[in-house]
């Protein structure tokens, strides 16, 4: 679970106080989620989360994430929104940490998504970059190309506790991936996280996406690879190539990838299995045995490196030739 800072009452309650969202009746931590810790609040107007922002989350960043939050719900866009403070600000300390409070989304992650649920996060994912188009912030993203190595370094000596001969197998798919990783694609704002549990549905209607914390500016087909890794391998970690075909046609029914996109989707692709391999790997060997973390196996990510290896074309994940328009622009 993901409740790495504790808080009680007192201070939650004098917390509270800096907002105009009533009076707390209830909270309890939320045992979902691997990066911060967050908490169900019931007040006497209605239902929040609470965050407490951990390791990778800067706080620097904290305007960046809670103003897109803010910006795509002004959009239409189904997410959670910052609850501002008396003083008109969005964020506070709690327990030594920075927090922030934001409304609470109806709706529940998918634990086995199927092809409408694919349709509907490719659709979604593809509003929601046209909608961050106007954003007027930026973002680097600290888990791009340039950082895999250093990452990567950290885990080295010990990566073949996990699997063997690992260390060949990683060194060689990031030389692939350095000389390789395309430039001057679309950029806009892109999630850069969105697996099912950071989508909700009510029964196979989509309810909105919450988690904007590795949200940043970067490749907007990247963040369709990111969905094509996470929601598109079954547990025997085969790829499910209607599933695919489904998350990319409702992504390119709302926008449509260039020829040079979808050229790029299989590095891409490639790209996006290593960066989450990467920060598992790190967090498998890392996270002390006994904390209240549920760690994700690097192996999933391993296996789709395998796979994406052996892909030469878009199609492959199940693009069809119409769906990829000359010319189309960001
Ligand atoms: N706005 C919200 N409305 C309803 N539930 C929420 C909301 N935000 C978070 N949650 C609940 O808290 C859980 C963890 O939230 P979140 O995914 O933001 O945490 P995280 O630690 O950043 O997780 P991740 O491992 O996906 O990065 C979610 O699965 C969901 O159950
Ligand atoms: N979605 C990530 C965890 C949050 O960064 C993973 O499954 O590895």
């Amino acid at each position: 679970m993901a409740v790495y800072t504790d808080i009680n009452e007192i201070e939650l309650s004098a917390f509270l106080e800096n907002y105009e969202i009533g009076r707390l009746t209830s909270y309890k931590g939320i045992a979902e989620g691997v990066e911060n810790s967050n908490y169900l609040l019931h007040t006497s107007t209605g239902s929040f989360i609470l965050t407490l922002y951990e390791k990778r989350t800067n706080r620097e960043d904290l305007p960046f994430f809670l103003g897109l939050m803010q910006h795509l719900a002004k959009r239409g866009l189904d997410c959670p929104q910052p609850v501002v403070r008396r003083d008109g600000t969005m964020i506070g300390e709690l327990a030594g940490r920075p927090a922030a409070i934001v409304t609470f989304l109806e709706g529940m992650w998918m634990r086995r998504p199927t092809v409408v649920h694919c349709e509907a996060v490719g659709e979604g994912l593809a509003r929601m970059h046209l909608a961050g188009a106007d954003f007027p912030m930026q973002r680097r993203n600290g888990l791009s190309l340039a950082d895999w190595r250093p990452l990567w370094n950290l885990s080295r000596d010990r990566a073949e506790e996990v699997e063997t001969d690992l260390v060949a197998e990683a060194e060689s798919d990031l030389a692939y991936l350095e000389q390789n990783w395309p430039a001057g694609l679309p950029q806009g704002v892109i999630h850069a996280d969105l697996f099912p549990d950071n989508v909700f549905f009510l029964g196979d209607k989509l309810s909105g996406f919450i988690d904007f914390y590795f949200a940043c500016t970067d490749i907007l087909a990247y963040d369709v690879a990111i969905c094509l890794n996470a929601w598109c391998f079954e547990k025997d970690f085969s790829y499910n190539r209607t599933k695919g075909a489904a998350l990319l046609r409702g992504y390119t029914r709302i926008r449509p990838l260039s020829q040079a996109e979808a050229d790029a989707l299989p590095v891409l692709a490639r790209g996006a299995a290593m960066r989450f391999m990467l920060t598992r790997l790190y967090d498998w060997l890392n996270t002390p045995e006994g904390s209240f973390v549920t760690k994700k196996d690097p192996m999933e990510y391993v296996r789709r490196m395998r796979f994406h290896r052996q892909i030469a074309s878009a199609v492959e994940y199940g693009l069809e030739p119409e769906q990829v328009k000359a010319g189309a622009a960001a």
